[in-house]
């Protein structure tokens, strides 16, 4: 048996929705978690598969896990044991890649295969690996699984050739015990990078330069347990909002952080949304009239984000005129919009760009959440759309969104789970 999600589009949203903490970061945080040498809290952890997956391959090394109340965890590595990773369990995520840099950092060696996530086009991670050899680690190749070993690690300078979220957090992670200094120049600046930076830094670690793109590191002899609390998903944030521009009267997004999402909301005044920013939420209000078209060019932090234009090309179906979305960073990164098209979009995609001509009304259909944020983007269809959406492959949703149902049914919107025979 399947399940698929349905609904029922057309219902006007209304109220407040409250965001969870970042996926991005809490699937850092947690395989981070391990370098402590006592329990690490952590709190604001939202319920996705993502996290469900994580906390088995910590259990799978011996590491206590604990879930508390409603969203902290404990994560206690006291009587933790390094072994090769179980490759089922790698696979389901993206995120599992950090244990490479935290059992690297934590003990000199580890061994295990490709991690699984989003397909969004080819996702190598030979910038990690070239950062972990940098640091002095050897990298093979035994019978598809990479066993990554290192006698001592010591700190250098590394340059990396794009500006990686994932290697840059990696690299950090492995050089917090290296001995000396570790420069990261060209490093990523995305917001979960500090989130990660911050964890480490409370557990004794000495990072600094982090939101810049040089990170200094100087290794340390020890790290303890401590507490930290997740910043707010700017991703499911930026979905909330695209999707009460596309389908409230009056929604509020609180929980969030507004500077983090700079890029999306100035895009969004740009194509005439209503909106209020304040300290911690944004208020978006019905648009009268016409939306108008625009371009989106997709760009490392604090550009426009590249998991954010899958969820915008849904209400980019709605203004008037050609908007045109350039992906930089995954540039296949557009499975989503032959989706639509089968709802009644029109929109041709020419790599490494889509044309999304508009207005065209939605209808519901049977369609296929390719990956995370394309069933992100289905939703908001669905919502705007006239008859019923089936979305199948929902397992992607359930990976990035915390209770997508509840809360969007207690906004208004008619959406429900069902079982099918496969
Ligand atoms: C768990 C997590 O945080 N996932 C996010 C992270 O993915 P992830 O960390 O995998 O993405 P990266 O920032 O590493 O990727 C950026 C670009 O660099 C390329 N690259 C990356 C590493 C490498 O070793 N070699 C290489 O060529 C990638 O193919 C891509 O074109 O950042 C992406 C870009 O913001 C987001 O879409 C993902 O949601
Ligand atoms: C691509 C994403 O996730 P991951 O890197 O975990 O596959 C995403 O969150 O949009």
């Amino acid at each position: 048996m399947k399940e698929v999600i349905k609904i029922e589009g057309g219902h006007k949203l209304n109220g407040t929705v409250r965001i969870s903490g970042s996926k991005n970061a809490t699937v850092a945080l947690i395989p981070a978690s391990i370098l402590a040498n006592g329990p690490v809290t952590i709190c604001g952890v939202p319920n996705i598969s993502d996290v469900q997956a994580l906390s088995v391959l910590l259990r799978d090394l011996g590491v206590e896990v604990v879930f508390k109340a409603e969203d902290h965890i404990i994560i206690d590595p006291t009587h933790m044991e390094n072994k090769p990773m179980v490759q089922e369990d790698v696979s389901k995520l993206r995120a599992s890649y950090y244990f490479m840099g935290a059992l690297l950092g934590k003990y000199g060696r580890v061994e295990m295969k490709m991690p699984g996530g989003c397909y969004l086009g080819p996702r190598p991670i030979d910038l990690h690996l070239k950062g972990f050899e940098a640091l002095g680690a050897t990298v093979r190749n035994e019978h598809g699984a990479y066993v990554i070993e290192a006698k001592e690690l010591r700190g250098t300078k590394i340059f990396l050739d794009i500006s990686s979220v994932g290697a840059t957090i990696n690299i950090m992670m492995a050089a917090v015990y290296a001995k000396g200094r570790t420069v990261i120049e060209n490093a990523a600046k995305e917001p979960e990078i500090i989130d990660v930076a911050t964890l480490l830094n409370k557990m004794g670690a000495q990072i600094r330069g982090v939101g810049t793109n040089v990170i200094t590191i100087d290794g340390v002899d020890n790290l303890s347990g401590c507490f930290h609390e997740i910043i707010p998903d700017r991703i499911e944030a930026a979905t909330y909002i695209v999707l009460a521009a596309a389908a409230a009267e009056e929604m509020t997004i609180e929980n969030i952080i507004p500077q983090h999402l700079e890029s999306l909301l100035s895009k969004l005044h740009e194509i005439g949304i209503d909106m209020e920013v304040g300290v911690d939420h944004v208020k978006i209000r019905h648009h009268d009239g016409p939306l108008r078209a625009t371009e989106i060019k997709t760009l490392p932090y604090p550009g426009f984000a590249t998991d954010i234009q899958q969820p915008l090309t849904a209400l980019m179906t709605q203004a008037e005129g050609q908007t045109v979305v350039t992906e930089t960073i995954y540039t296949e990164r557009f499975k989503h919009c032959h989706e639509l098209n089968k709802m009644g979009a029109d929109i041709n995609v020419m790599i490494p760009s889509s044309f999304i001509k508009g207005p065209t009304p939605l209808y519901g259909a049977q369609v296929v959440a390719t990956d995370l944020r394309c069933g992100a983007c289905l939703v908001i269809a669905g919502l705007i759309a006239q008859g019923i959406t089936e979305i199948s492959e929902i397992y992607h949703i359930d990976r990035g969104y915390e209770n997508l149902d509840g809360k969007l049914n207690a906004l208004g919107a008619k959406i429900w789970r069902e079982k099918k025979e496969d």
